[in-house]
């Protein structure tokens, strides 16, 4: 049966690294066999110009009845803080998913060694991958903003830094055998949960080795010396915050993709990135993090390990020929990038 993609194009640059994303999603899908069927809605800025909430009931629906989501972007200048509230925008869609698991793979590509601001013996080797928090945390604590002051709220318990643990230690153990936890337990009280929670969850995997890293020396370390790093664990703020860092490696945001898990419900899938204003409608973002972002949902939503390859292989081999948006110093524009990686594929 054919499977159900619900799309959330979004804002700024997102309707057209959407459109990107879905042409090279039909190309690989002819190439494979693969049977699937559309549902664009709206969600973000342009929810609320036509809907007059960002999230609209039948987005969510859609969302929540899909066998995978592909969101591009969202925030408009106009309206930012309506668009992502947890009440309203991005952290209800995710909460209502229940998306705990963030997935922020930090790979580089042979070509992108050259281009990367750092040195090349230190990009040499990396590959990473960040499981960041998603559904806990500052985020969704309680917010209050008077005149005169303002309060945010962090909270976790341990049955969520259990599950998001478990997930880094199962992805640890297909890889190279170490995680990361990352956490501020000199100063936060959630900290020490988080640090404690993490001793007992790793005494049921005696094969992979855990260490903690508190978030400001990772912060360093991750320029310094990233090659160091297997798995990353970590709670939603310090997981916001390192993987945009994370994106200096391969020297754009506009290279990073992400899948987000729940339990049992279907995953989204949506680049690290955000709508970038200040270039929308220029046609020259780089739709390589949306092109990613599907090939994830290839392999994580619909087990086609193959079709992620092809895509992959597709975008690498596009860089050895020398192509590039202008983020990466090229002149290839949205249209030209998308279209080299289809005829690469
Ligand atoms: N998941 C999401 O939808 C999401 C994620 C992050 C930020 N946002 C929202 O996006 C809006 C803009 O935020 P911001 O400017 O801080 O961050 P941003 O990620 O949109 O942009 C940061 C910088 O990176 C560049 N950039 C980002 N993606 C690119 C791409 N694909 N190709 C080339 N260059 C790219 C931008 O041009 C900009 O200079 C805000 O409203 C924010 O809330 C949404
Ligand atoms: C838009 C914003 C709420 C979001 C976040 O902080 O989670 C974004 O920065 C991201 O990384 O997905
Ligand atoms: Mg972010």
């Amino acid at each position: 049966m054919a499977k159900k993609i619900v799309t959330l194009a979004g804002d700024g640059i997102g309707p057209e690294i959407m459109k990107a994303g879905l042409e090279v999603l039909a190309a690989t899908a002819e190439k494979i066999g693969f049977e699937y069927e559309i549902d664009a809605k709206n969600f973000g800025g342009v929810a609320i110009d036509k809907e007059g909430n960002p999230l609209p009931e039948d987005t969510l629906n859609a969302a929540k009845d899909s066998d995978a989501i592909l969101l591009a972007a969202i925030g408009h200048p106009k309206y930012n803080e309506a668009t992502v509230r947890p009440e309203q925008g991005l952290l209800r869609l995710r909460k209502e998913l229940g998306l705990f698991a963030n997935i922020r793979p930090v790979k580089i590509f042979n070509q992108l060694k050259k281009l990367s601001p750092l040195k090349p013996e230190i990009i040499e080797g990396v590959d990473f991958i960040m499981v960041r928090e998603l559904t806990g945390g500052i985020y969704f604590g309680e917010h209050t903003l008077d005149d005169d002051k303002a309060r945010d709220v962090n909270d976790y318990n341990v049955e969520e830094i259990t599950r998001i643990m478990k997930i880094a230690f199962e992805t640890a153990r297909t890889r190279g055998k170490k995680v990361t936890s990352v956490d501020k337990q000199n100063v936060l009280a959630t900290s020490k949960l988080w640090r404690r929670v993490a001793d007992q969850v790793a005494l049921d995997y005696p094969d992979v080795t855990l260490e903690h890293q508190l978030v400001d020396s990772c912060a360093m370390l991750m320029i310094t010396d990233p090659s160091r790093f297997d798995v990353i664990v970590t709670e939603n703020l310090f997981g916001d915050i390192l993987s945009d860092e994370a994106s200096v490696l391969p020297g754009t945001l506009g290279v990073m993709p992400s899948a987000s898990h729940s339990e049992t419900g279907p995953s989204m899938y949506e680049p690290i990135h955000g709508s970038a204003p200040d270039i929308a409608g220029l046609g020259i973002a780089n739709p390589v993090s949306m092109i990613l972002s599907v090939a994830m949902m290839f392999k994580e939503s619909f087990n086609l390990s193959e079709a992620a390859q092809i895509i992959e292989n597709a975008v690498e081999k596009t860089f050895e020929n020398g192509i590039f948006t202008k983020d990466l110093g090229g002149q290839a524009t949205t249209k030209e990038m998308t279209q080299a990686i289809i005829s690469n594929l």
